[in-house]
């Protein structure tokens, strides 16, 4: 299965996380917004679309630039092995809301590893470095 997700990066070095729904997998657990890419579909469009369905917010695809990945085992209910593309985005248009979610917060890196992340979450953080978030 692959999965998208974005690191909104403000002007003081902070990203956005995002607290996922308690009734779901990993429910109540804190990641990086995106989600599931549909069959057929380009990653980048994918996250746009993800990223306006769960924070109401507009992203031209061209604004992702590709952070990385991480690779996890199957996710309960389907028999793929899990592949999560990571972008960092410092454009868009509208306020980020928590529409599907329970929550969503600006964390300074440190402030993000003290928070309880989703374990590809986790071990995505460190390459945010070079774009200027420090843990
Ligand atoms: N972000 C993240 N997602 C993970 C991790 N491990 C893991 O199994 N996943 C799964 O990857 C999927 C991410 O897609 P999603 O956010 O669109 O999932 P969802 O539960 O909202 O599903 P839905 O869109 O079908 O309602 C979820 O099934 C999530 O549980 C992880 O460490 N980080």
């Amino acid at each position: 299965m692959l999965v998208v997700a974005a690191a909104l990066l403000d002007g003081s070095s902070r990203v956005l996380m995002h607290r996922r729904p308690f009734a779901k997998h990993h429910g109540g657990l804190w990641e990086f917004p995106g989600g599931k890419v549909d069959p057929g579909e380009v990653p980048q469009d994918a996250l746009s679309r993800e990223l306006a369905e769960e924070l109401g917010i507009r992203v031209e695809p061209h604004r992702f630039a590709p952070a990385g990945f991480a690779t996890g085992a199957a996710v309960p209910g389907d028999d793929e092995p899990l592949v999560i593309l990571l972008y960092t985005c410092r454009h868009w248009h509208g306020e980020p809301l928590a529409l599907e979610g329970e929550e969503v917060r600006w964390c300074l890196g440190a402030d993000c590893s003290g928070l309880d992340l989703a374990p590809l979450d986790r071990e995505l953080l460190p390459n945010l470095k070079p774009f200027g978030i420090d843990l």
